[in-house]
């Protein structure tokens, strides 16, 4: 069974693989760009683009599934800034199941940043003097002290998915 990830972020690959196992599954890395802004600033905005990505990975590769993992943004209650994540499973029948991941806040500082219109990547890198934070522990990874990385976060939600899906398919088994 083939699966396209809406994606080249390893950090998004990786969680895949950590939930469908390369054994049993063909995984292909797809680059493709959501309608969504670089930088979704709503959980609606963010769930739109994990399943933009799905659905224009599963098109562009001919696969069974795609798969589609987005981070983003929204504005608490309280005008904080936090960090959301959402995942999209689709299937060449329509099938589309969702999912959302971890939420923290950010520090004032970032969300300031944010405001002014800059990248949550790039204000990450500057905030941790690291490069490429979002290819490697993720701002989830860095704000929770190593705690939880990018992958393990994401790999929560791709189980999410898989299983939701495997509940809507009964008879859909691991193969
Ligand atoms: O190649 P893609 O799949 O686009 O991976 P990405 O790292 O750009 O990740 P997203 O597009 O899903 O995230 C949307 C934006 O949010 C930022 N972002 C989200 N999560 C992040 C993280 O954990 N660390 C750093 N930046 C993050 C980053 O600025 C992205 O442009
Ligand atoms: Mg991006």
């Amino acid at each position: 069974m083939n699966i396209a990830v809406g994606t080249k972020n390893n950090t998004k690959v990786k969680a895949v693989k950590a939930a469908f196992h390369e054994a049993h599954y063909t995984i292909i890395s797809s680059d493709v760009q959501p309608s969504v802004s670089k930088q979704p600033f709503s959980d609606e905005e963010t769930l739109q683009g994990a399943i933009e990505r799905a659905t224009l990975a599963v098109c562009k590769q001919q696969a069974h599934i795609g798969i589609g993992l987005e981070g983003g943004v929204f504005i608490a209650q309280n005008g904080s800034i936090w960090l959301c994540n959402w995942g999209a499973l689709v299937d060449r029948e329509g099938v589309v199941v969702v999912a959302g991941g971890a939420r923290i806040p950010l520090p004032a500082e970032i969300g300031e940043q944010l405001r002014g219109g800059k990248e949550l990547a790039e204000v990450m890198d500057e905030y941790a003097n690291r490069c490429d934070v979002r290819s490697n522990e993720g701002a989830i990874g860095i704000l929770t002290n190593g705690a939880i990385d990018r992958t393990t976060m994401y790999t929560h939600i791709v189980h999410m998915l898989k299983g939701q899906y495997e509940h809507q398919k009964k008879g859909w088994t691991d193969r």
